[in-house]
């Protein structure tokens, strides 16, 4: 669908979109969310299959998926309901939305500077659920949170779980939970059919990586650099050798992400074998830099349709 921000008429089509992509499956709900999605379906709602099933769909179609990740309440939860919309509308396959945190020890400044605007707003679990729960009928790519441990513990892993998928939340990622405590999160993640994505990095030894493939659901995660998140010139070519160690191990879906802010950077990491490419402080930084809402929207949506149209 032809889709610009420039006229009014566009950000009416994103209201009424019903995108009916062939990736849509009748989701699985827990009673509460059923009876919402039945008295929803008057109203356009599309639903979307899993993270797993998006990657699969992909694969038959010879794609590679492009995962965009954006603050939640970055500059506001109304904005950032909007640029759901038109990340899904433009391209991305699945969408990593990011809950702010106070210590996001593992975000470099883009992201950290995002989540102190969104907390500084007021923004909480709460609100961006009551968000969720509105638009994610609306989008036909399937949400993967993205949270640190710490807020997940203090609300209760089950309780979370449960939150989450009542939402339409389809994946988790969290990039702080040790290998050892991931079997609590797993547990609870099934149970409520969330996808636990887990991460591997460049220094993670190789029987630590096999044991991380072998617990990650919907995809795994490969951080392509040492450090913390944030745009790079250039991604490192040791992805390459990364990407086939994890893919001597597991069958499993990798995405990569770290550094990517270029469509020539996902077009490499896709040439290297990545089954998706994830792109965060580069889409973070277009809507925290833009004059207003609007601008960073439509910076978005051509920035993302730049991404696509690089990928495979
Ligand atoms: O921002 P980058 O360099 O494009 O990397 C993706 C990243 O933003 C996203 O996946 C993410 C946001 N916060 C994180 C913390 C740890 C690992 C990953 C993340």
């Amino acid at each position: 669908m032809a889709m610009s921000l420039k006229s009014p008429a566009c950000l009416l089509q994103l209201k009424k979109s019903d995108t009916f992509s062939p990736l849509l499956r009748p989701r699985r709900a827990s009673f509460a969310s059923a009876r919402r999605f039945q008295t929803m379906a008057v109203v356009n709602t599309v639903s979307t299959v899993g993270l797993s099933e998006t990657f699969t769909r992909l694969k038959e179609q010879g794609k590679v998926a492009l995962i965009p990740y954006i603050t939640a309440g970055d500059p506001d939860l109304s904005t950032t309901a909007q640029a759901l919309k038109v990340l899904d509308s433009c391209g991305s396959d699945i969408i990593e939305l990011g809950v702010p945190y106070s210590d996001p020890l593992a975000d470099g400044p883009v992201i950290q500077a995002a989540a102190t605007r969104s907390l500084a707003r007021g923004t909480n679990f709460d609100a961006i659920i009551k968000m969720l729960e509105k638009v994610a009928p609306e989008l036909s790519c399937p949400i993967a949170l993205f949270s640190y441990y710490n807020p997940i513990l203090k609300r209760g892993v089950e309780k979370f779980m449960s939150i989450i998928n009542d939402a339409g939340v389809h994946g988790l990622v969290v990039p702080d939970v040790p290998l050892e405590e991931t079997e609590i999160l797993r547990k609870e993640a099934i149970k409520y059919k969330i996808e636990l994505v887990l991460l591997t990095t460049p220094t993670t030894p190789v029987s630590r990586m096999k044991q991380i493939v072998e617990a990650s659901e919907g995809f795994v995660y490969l951080v392509s650099s040492v450090g913390v998140t944030g745009a790079r010139t250039s991604v490192s070519d040791r992805v390459q050798s990364l990407l086939h160690d994890i893919k001597e191990a597991t069958t499993k879906p990798v995405a990569v992400g770290f550094g990517i802010s270029k469509p020539e950077h996902a077009k490499q990491v896709a040439n290297w074998g990545a089954d998706g490419v994830i792109v965060g402080s580069a889409m973070v930084k277009l809507l925290g830099d833009a004059k207003s809402p609007q601008e960073g929207l439509e910076k978005l949506e051509s920035f993302t349709r730049s991404l696509k149209s690089a990928l495979p």
